[in-house]
């Protein structure tokens, strides 16, 4: 099994070899300078004291301070230079593997839970890198050079500091085990906090329209409660095993003080020696106290590493060895079924739909027909049968070329915290701005932007939340107006537009898909009425299929549908109910 290095360093830890070697070279010259003051005490205790030898040695200790410095800069620098630079890989590994994954994965899980492995797991994991490196090396090297000069001068005492060192070994395990414990469930608390935070921020409208602000903040507060017990805990419980650790560490101090006084006091002990162990046994200990404060982190270090590896094990779309290119877009569905789940959501669906021809996918809600759009896209794969563009099965393609193919008009319009000209760009990064104008226009946003305080360079705020709906799906078709894929897919993609503009909307549309393979839900079927074939979707399953006229002459599923919205599109709320009103709506198609 892959340690926790291994796992963050994606098998580079020799990478961390320089600055650990730069840092024992650190260590055993912070080390030398006390093998220079026991000559030195040794000298002073001579009986005839040679002076000049002491400002040797004086000279000597000078010039390891010197090194010691030269190195450490060195060590310094190198330590960071890796760290950040693992790091920083770490995450873009994580992202690029997470980009692979199919959208299953991040619709089962909470999503401050990726959120916290990039953020602040990777930032535990830097922080070990970085700032705790050296306190680590020098936990194991000093301890060493010490004992050894203990074990030069007194094998008996040297002896003594071991032990007193192995019996708080037990209270530095028992910490490591607790911290394990507490920590991983403090992770879990915090992942549920983070995600309770965004559900909160990004639904207070509706919080605040149905009045819920009490309720809602309620389970908001007991999940900020729970992870301020959870952090107490973590640090309370494994912190008393910590601190015992460090007590028995100065307890032992006390240890080898009080038996080297009984061997001075005996007589078997030298004034130098004496002098020595109570010097190097302070020294001795101050690197292990300190690497017990640091232990937490490290500890940490082993649960992101779990969490980066549980991430890293999910599998991603298989992608094609020798990827095929279509010779034209025709889409196809061949016997599909498909589930997100166990339940099956598609079942046998077969269809297909030429350059040129407009499909569109009507049914109830819930039927199936976004997960149609999601598979042709591979946001997931088919369970059995298969899709094919130009004959090719979407799975031989590479997904990136694929989704190059497409331009997606979907419901939910996600902008970035960008300029608009930056998020029309997506579309097409290398345009230029008049494609970008061009298509604006096309899309019946550039007298919106224009208007703005900045124009195009405007800053939207995240998910577009500074402008409306309308101006959202409108900046949407721009950019795939100027993606100028060959398959379009849209979903609902006028449904957030003001009745002014949609019949500009739906001309605009109109411009989108001409020539292209179209695949379009709509739920106003008016739109769609021209569509060259409309399938119907009921539970899964295709159960009609034909042109507005022959569907309804088979007073079937859609018959009904149509009938309902005509008698719906007549009605109009007012303060006496619903009455009758006139409303023919549009098409673009
Ligand atoms: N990510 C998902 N995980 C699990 N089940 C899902 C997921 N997305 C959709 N479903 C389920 O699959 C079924 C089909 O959903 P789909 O969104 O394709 O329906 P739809 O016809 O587009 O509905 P609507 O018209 O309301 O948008 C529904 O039962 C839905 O609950």
């Amino acid at each position: 099994m892959r340690n926790a290095v291994d796992i963050i360093t994606d098998g580079k830890r020799k990478a961390l070899y320089k600055p650990i070697l730069l840092y024992i070279i650190y260590d055993l010259f912070r080390g030398a300078p006390y093998g220079f003051l026991i000559m030195v005490l040794w000298d002073l205790f001579a009986p005839v004291i040679d002076l000049g030898h002491i400002m040797f040695l004086m000279g000597a200790m000078v010039l390891t301070y010197l090194i010691q410095y030269i190195v450490g800069k060195y060590a310094l620098v190198s330590v960071h230079e890796t760290g950040y630079s693992l790091c920083s890989e770490a995450r873009l590994n994580l992202g690029e593997h997470l980009r692979k994954l199919p959208m299953g994965f991040f619709k089962g899980r909470d999503p401050g839970d990726i959120t916290q492995l990039m953020l602040q797991d990777m930032t535990f994991v830097e922080n070990i890198f970085t700032h705790l490196m050296a306190d680590i090396v020098a936990a194991f090297t000093l301890p060493i050079i010490l004992i050894l000069f203990m074990v030069v001068l007194d094998i008996k005492l040297a002896l003594v500091a071991v032990i007193t060192i192995l019996i708080s070994f037990p209270f530095l395990l028992a910490s490591q085990v607790l911290v394990r414990k507490y920590g991983g469930r403090l992770s879990e608390i915090r992942v549920s906090s983070g995600a309770r935070l965004l559900e909160y921020l990004h639904g207070i409208r509706y919080i605040k329209a149905y009045n819920l602000t009490g309720k809602r903040f309620r389970v908001l507060d007991e999940s900020l409660d729970n992870m301020h017990k959870a952090i107490l805990r973590l640090e309370i419980v494994p912190g008393i095993a910590a601190t015992g650790y460090m007590s028995m560490l100065g307890l032992g101090y006390v240890i080898l003080l009080l038996v080297a006084t009984y061997y001075f006091m005996g007589g078997t002990l030298t004034i130098p020696v004496y002098l020595v162990f109570l010097i190097l046994g302070y020294q001795l200990y101050q690197p292990l106290i300190q690497a017990g404060l640091d232990i937490m982190e490290v500890r940490f270090m082993s649960l992101a590493a779990n969490r980066m590896k549980e991430v890293l094990d999910e599998k991603p779309l298989t992608e094609p060895e020798n990827p095929k290119t279509p010779n034209n877009f025709s889409v196809s569905f061949l016997n599909v079924t498909f589930g997100y789940h166990e339940n099956t959501v598609l079942s046998d669906v077969s269809f297909s739909v030429s350059p040129g021809e407009v499909l569109a996918l009507v049914g109830p809600s819930g039927s199936g027909k976004t997960t149609i759009t999601n598979l042709i896209a591979r946001f997931w794969d088919v369970n059995s049968g298969k899709i094919t563009l130009g004959g090719v099965d979407i799975r031989d393609i590479g997904t990136e070329k694929l989704l190059s193919y497409m331009s997606m008009v979907f419901q939910d319009v996600y902008l970035f915290n960008d300029t608009i000209r930056n998020n029309i760009l997506i579309g097409k990064p290398d345009a230029t701005d008049e494609e970008i104008i061009a298509a604006s226009k096309s899309a019946q946003a550039h007298d919106f932007i224009v208007k703005l305080p900045k124009g195009y360079d405007t800053i939207i705020g995240e998910g577009g939340s500074t402008i409306s709906g309308g101006e959202k799906q409108r900046i949407s078709i721009a950019r795939a107006l100027l993606k100028d894929a060959p398959i379009i897919l849209l979903d609902e993609a006028t449904a957030s537009i003001d009745p002014e503009n949609e019949q500009a909307i739906q001309t605009a549309i109109s411009a989108l898909i001409k020539s292209k393979t179209v695949i379009v839900i709509a739920h106003r079927l008016n739109t769609i009425q021209d569509a060259d074939r409309i399938i119907v979707i009921d539970h899964g399953k295709v159960t009609e299929s034909g042109r507005h006229q022959e569907l309804l002459a088979q007073k079937g599923m859609y018959f009904r549908m149509w009938s309902e919205q005509e008698k719906a599109s007549h009605w109009t709320v007012s303060s006496a109910g619903i009455s009758e009103k006139l409303s023919p709506g549009g098409s673009f198609v």
